[in-house]
Parts: structure tokens; C-alpha cells; sequence
């Protein structure tokens, strides 16, 4: 176990469990009591339902326990991925066209365990999406509150934006100010100069996609923007260790109606009732896992499983994701070595004034759209992000441990360049708008097993076609300009030696063994598929959905935007039924 790991093993395990302020009967008999399983999205929700009316009473119950301090440190990231400690680790089930060279040919399929979820783990990039990709949501919901124009003043309410092109006109068009998330650019960027020197040369547009990177210092998760950074309302209360394993219901009038939940916490098992509803949050993988244990899923995966149907409903399916690739390395200076820039010196510097290597998400530099010739409707349909990171000794346990790369395969493709610590830049190219769709479902009836995650990634051919246009624009970029003037490395990835080095099958065949997870699940219980537009369960009173697994489509940007878009409308739409 390395130094990280078993730091922040202590750092979790120093943890106290923490006493509710509430006694539990207080939740349960004042005016609103929502049970919050609390996460990327619930932190929001719980806090705007609390700070809306001093009446309101909110319980969130969480599975996991506070990020540790070494969660506020941005460049971490890469390396805090994956602990039992404070991370669901999941894999999903053997695929086929894709994720070759990962172990067992599996994705690796990470979330955060813990307050404000998977985002005080996540890249921290505030990505929004494309304006069409929510006007498709509207028609997907059958309701223009979901259009682009009507979701614009949710993302701008939650967001103070101090990014690149705060000084612009048109800023506050599009972004918000006196938010309670910092958005910001970091000042460490290896080679984002260049990088952005190339694309204009190539006569690619720059500009605001809406404002990329966060903070200018400690990581902004939901918990610390929404909770701890604005005071904490005396009417929510946290239960820390929670699992939820149980939504209960009771018929009413012919109608099923929520009415609690049951959790597990220290080995004891404890009922809680709602007297108003319950919001199911526990992300893509966690809300349609809990919804099916509970009787709401595909009635036949439930009776297969002997669990009593209480809705029949599409839960689960409808998985999608953002399949990643891998286009270089790029030997090419700047770039980080965590062994050569993680200094004393750079942790004063994070320390004094909030920048520097520690302050910047491990290498991210520069990020840039395009739309392949299968994109349906013609918007892009691929996005990629400079990943600045040099080739070191430990690069690929570091990719093992982010994406479930095998590390015997980078060390062959690597050697001799990852003893020497060469400068590389890596190009992380992933399909925007997938055709792909995968499924969640359960393994057992036991809450505590895994449900089994088939995300199909680059099942539907035209994804491979897009990543396969996006892989040759970013070599003639790298390859073919003045300000970047590199060639691709010139080693063949192993599994693809035999074919025509830099043909398009030899890219293909790249793609299919460099793949896997952008960690960007949405869609498990999609907007006009399981829940309505107001985010109510279909057929259930008292229930509603508000996290990433409503997006009825993957955004072509990083989700985290959109789920706290999500949680602020979400949270409006509550208010408004109380
Ligand atoms: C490694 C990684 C990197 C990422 N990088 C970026 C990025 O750079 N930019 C970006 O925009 N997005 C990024 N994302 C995606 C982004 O973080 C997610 O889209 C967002 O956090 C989703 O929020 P959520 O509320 O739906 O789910 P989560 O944030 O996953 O929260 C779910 C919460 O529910 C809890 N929970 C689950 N089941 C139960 C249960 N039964 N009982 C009690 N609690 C439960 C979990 O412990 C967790 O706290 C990344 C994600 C990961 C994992």
C-alpha cells in the first residue's frame, strides 16, 4: 500500500460517525420531511429543501462517511481512485468490443462513496453539454421546462463563475455569479498553450464552451460548496453509514405510495418514515439498484428474482456512458511527473495561495469538441481532454487504478520511455453522444452484492466510427502543426502489432483494446421512461428521482454540470409542492 492509500485509510477510519442533531422522531412528524440518500446531487437538493423554510425537516442518509482532507486536494484524484475506504468499486461485466487490455476485459466502474459523492473524487471539469443536447431532453420528457432556455437559469444559479472569459459581454448571459460553486480556471495547465496555439492554427474555434475547471485552490464537492462553505442549516440532518437497502410503500386508494425507508447503519437495521416523500439520489448505479430491491423495475428481471412487483417500470435500463480512448502518448514537453513536480515547494505554494501542480486535477489541459460524420443530428459528438502526464515509473499502476488498464500491458508498450520519465501528453477522446446503451440490474435480492453493469460500450458500430474520426483530427493536430510538431509514439500498442501502423484498422483495433469508462453513467431511470418531468417515480406517489440517472441521454460534456442543473430544478420543483 503506497503512502496515499494508507493515509487516507487512517484519514477515513479517524472518522467519527456523528450524532443527527434530530432525534429521528423529529424528522419524521414536522411539516416536510424528505429522506435524502444524499450524493453529487442530494447535497444540493437536501440543503436548498432545508434553507428554503426553517420548518422543512430533511434527513439524508449516506452510505459513506466525510471525504478526507486529501479529497480537497485536486491532483489526488488520480491517485485516491478505487479505496474501499471511501469509493464504490465496481466492474462491469465482460465486454466485448471494447476494454481489451483491461483486467478481465471488464470496466472499471468507480463511484464515490461518501458525503457529496462522486463529486469529491471526480476531474472536477464543469462541462455543461451542448444546448441541443437539452432541448432533446425536452422532447424525451415531453415538456419545454427541460429545453436549453429553461435550464440555462438552473445551471447559472448554482455557479459563481470566475472563469477565462468572466470579462466578456456575454458572460452573464450564460454564467452565474454569487453561486455557491466556484468555477474557475486553475493556473496549472502543462501545455495547454500549445495546445490551443495548434487548434488555431488549424482553424478551429476557441472560445467559452461555458467555463472549464474549478477552484482555484481545494476541490469544491457538492458537500463543501453547498454544506459546509454555507453554513449548515440546523434542520438537516446527516446520518453518516447509512445503506439504504429498502424504499417501503403502502397502497393507497389503488396507488403505491412511498412512505420511508429502511437502512442499515452499525450493523443495525432502522425504518424511517416520510411524512411528505422520498428523493431516491444514490446516483446511475445506486437509485435504480435501491428502486429494484424495492419492487420498482422490469417486472420480469423482479420476478425472476422472486422480488414482488410494486411498478413495473424500465429501471436500470437505458444505461449510458461516455466510452473512452487513448490517443498518443505525445513525447512532448511541459508536462506533470508527480515524482519530479510534487514538491515540498508545490505544497507550500497550494497551501499559500490555493495554485499550482497540487491545485490542478493530475495533468488536465485544454479540451476541445468535434462532429464526426455519424453524428445524428449534425452537433458534436466527441470531446477530448489534454491529459499532460509524463511517462514515469508508475504510470501504469496509476492507470490500472483509474481505469483498469493491465499494467503488464502499458509496462511492455511503455519501456524503455516510462523508466526514463519522459515528458508525454496523453489525448483522452471520448464518444460525446453514444449510440451504445447498456443495462443495470440486480445480482441478488442481497443489498449488499453489486448489481451486475453492462454498459455495451462501443457495441453500436458508429462509435468506434466516431472515435476513429476524432483519433486521426488529434494526430494531424499533434502531427501536423507548427505549435505542437510531435509524432504519435512510435510503438505499436500491444494486441495490434500486426496490422498497418496508423491505418485506420490499426487505430480500431487501438480503440477496442484502450477503452472503457469515462465514469459519465447517466440514464438508468430516464426522464419520460421512469420518472416525469417534475422527477416524480410513474405510478407512485411520494417518490421522486434527482441525480444523474434521470438524464434520458448522456450530455456531450462532463455530467457533474448537469447534475447539480438537475438537483437545483429538482429542488425548485419540490418547494413548489410544499
Ligand atoms: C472518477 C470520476 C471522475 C469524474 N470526473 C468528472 C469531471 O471531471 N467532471 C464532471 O462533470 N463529472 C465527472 N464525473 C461525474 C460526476 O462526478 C457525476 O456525474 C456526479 O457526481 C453524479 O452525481 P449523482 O448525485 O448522480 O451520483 P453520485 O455523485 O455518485 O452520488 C451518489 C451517492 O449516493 C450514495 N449512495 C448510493 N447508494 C446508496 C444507498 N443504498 N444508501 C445510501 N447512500 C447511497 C453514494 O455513496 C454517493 O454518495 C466523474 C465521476 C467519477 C467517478
Amino acid at each position: 500500500m503506497g503512502l496515499v492509500d494508507g493515509l487516507n485509510t487512517v484519514l477515513n477510519a479517524c472518522q467519527l460517525a456523528g450524532r443527527c442533531p434530530l432525534p429521528a422522531s423529529a424528522v419524521i412528524v414536522t411539516a416536510y420531511s424528505g429522506n435524502q440518500l444524499l450524493g453529487g446531487a442530494g447535497m444540493v437538493v437536501a440543503t436548498r429543501i432545508a434553507n428554503a423554510s426553517s420548518s422543512n425537516r430533511v434527513l439524508l442518509l449516506e452510505a459513506g462517511g466525510e471525504p478526507s482532507i486529501l479529497n480537497g486536494i485536486p491532483s489526488m484524484d488520480f491517485f485516491l481512485l478505487n479505496q474501499q475506504a471511501n469509493t464504490w468499486i465496481y466492474n462491469s461485466t465482460v465486454q466485448n468490443k471494447s476494454c481489451q487490455s483491461c483486467d478481465g476485459k471488464r470496466a472499471l466502474t468507480t463511484r464515490g462513496k461518501m458525503l457529496g459523492g462522486s463529486t469529491s473524487i471526480n476531474f472536477m471539469m464543469y462541462v455543461r453539454g451542448n444546448k441541443e443536447d437539452f432541448n432533446r431532453w425536452a422532447t424525451d420528457a415531453g415538456d419545454n421546462s427541460w429545453n436549453y432556455e429553461n435550464v440555462l437559469p438552473y445551471f447559472k444559479k448554482s455557479e459563481d463563475y470566475n472563469g477565462a472569459f468572466a470579462g466578456d459581454a456575454s458572460s452573464s448571459q450564460y454564467h452565474g455569479k454569487g453561486g455557491l460553486l466556484n468555477v474557475a480556471t486553475t493556473d496549472y495547465m502543462p501545455g495547454a498553450d500549445d495546445f490551443l496555439a495548434a487548434a488555431a492554427e488549424k482553424g478551429y474555434t476557441i472560445g467559452d464552451y461555458n467555463g472549464e475547471n474549478q477552484e482555484d485552490g481545494w476541490r469544491e464537492s457538492t458537500y463543501r460548496a453547498f454544506y459546509t462553505d454555507t453554513g449548515k442549516p440546523n434542520n438537516l440532518c446527516i446520518k453518516k453509514y447509512a445503506h439504504v437497502t429498502k424504499i417501503n410503500f403502502r397502497n393507497v386508494g389503488g396507488k403505491p405510495r412511498a412512505t420511508g425507508v429502511t437502512y442499515q447503519r452499525h450493523n443495525l437495521t432502522r425504518t424511517v418514515t416520510a411524512r411528505k416523500e422520498v428523493i431516491v439520489s444514490a446516483g446511475t448505479f445506486g437509485s435504480p439498484k435501491l428502486l429494484q430491491l424495492s419492487g420498482v423495475g422490469p417486472a420480469r428481471h423482479l420476478q425472476s428474482l422472486k422480488i414482488p412487483v410494486v411498478k413495473d417500470l424500465p429501471v436500470g435500463q437505458n444505461l449510458n456512458d461516455h466510452a473512452y480512448t487513448i490517443v498518443g502518448p505525445f513525447m512532448k514537453t511541459p508536462s506533470l511527473n508527480p515524482n519530479r513536480d510534487v514538491t515540498v515547494q508545490a505544497a507550500t505554494q497550494f497551501l499559500l495561495s490555493g495554485n499550482g501542480a497540487l491545485a490542478a486535477p493530475a495533468g488536465l489541459a485544454g479540451c476541445a469538441f468535434f462532429t464526426s460524420p455519424v453524428a445524428e443530428p449534425a452537433y458534436p459528438d466527441l470531446q477530448v481532454v489534454q491529459f499532460s502526464v509524463a511517462l514515469y515509473p508508475e504510470l501504469s499502476r496509476d492507470l490500472n487504478r483509474l481505469w483498469g488498464l493491465r499494467t503488464d500491458i502499458l509496462d511492455n508498450w511503455f519501456d524503455p520511455y516510462q523508466k526514463q520519465n519522459t515528458d508525454a501528453r496523453f489525448l483522452v477522446l471520448w464518444a460525446g453522444r453514444p449510440k451504445s446503451v447498456g443495462t443495470v440490474t440486480l445480482k441478488s435480492t442481497n443489498p449488499n452484492d453489486n448489481p451486475n453493469i453492462d454498459p455495451q460500450y462501443l457495441v453500436h458500430p458508429d462509435d468506434t466510427e466516431a472515435l476513429l474520426f476524432g483519433f486521426k483530427k488529434i494526430v494531424d493536430l499533434f502531427e501536423n502543426s507548427n505549435a505542437l510538431n510531435t509524432t504519435i509514439f512510435p510503438k505499436p500498442v500491444p494486441g495490434c502489432e500486426n496490422l498497418t501502423f496508423k491505418s485506420d484498422d490499426y487505430y480500431r483495433c487501438v480503440i477496442k483494446n484502450l477503452s472503457g469508462s469515462l465514469y459519465h453513467h447517466v440514464g438508468t431511470n430516464a426522464l419520460g421512461k421512469v420518472v416525469d418531468s417534475k422527477l416524480k417515480v410513474k405510478g407512485i406517489d411520494g417518490l421522486r428521482v434527482i441525480d444523474a440517472s434521470i438524464m434520458p441521454r448522456v450530455p456531450n460534456g462532463n455530467t457533474q454540470a448537469a447534475t447539480i442543473m438537475i438537483a437545483e430544478k429538482g429542488s425548485d420543483l419540490i418547494i413548489a409542492d410544499m
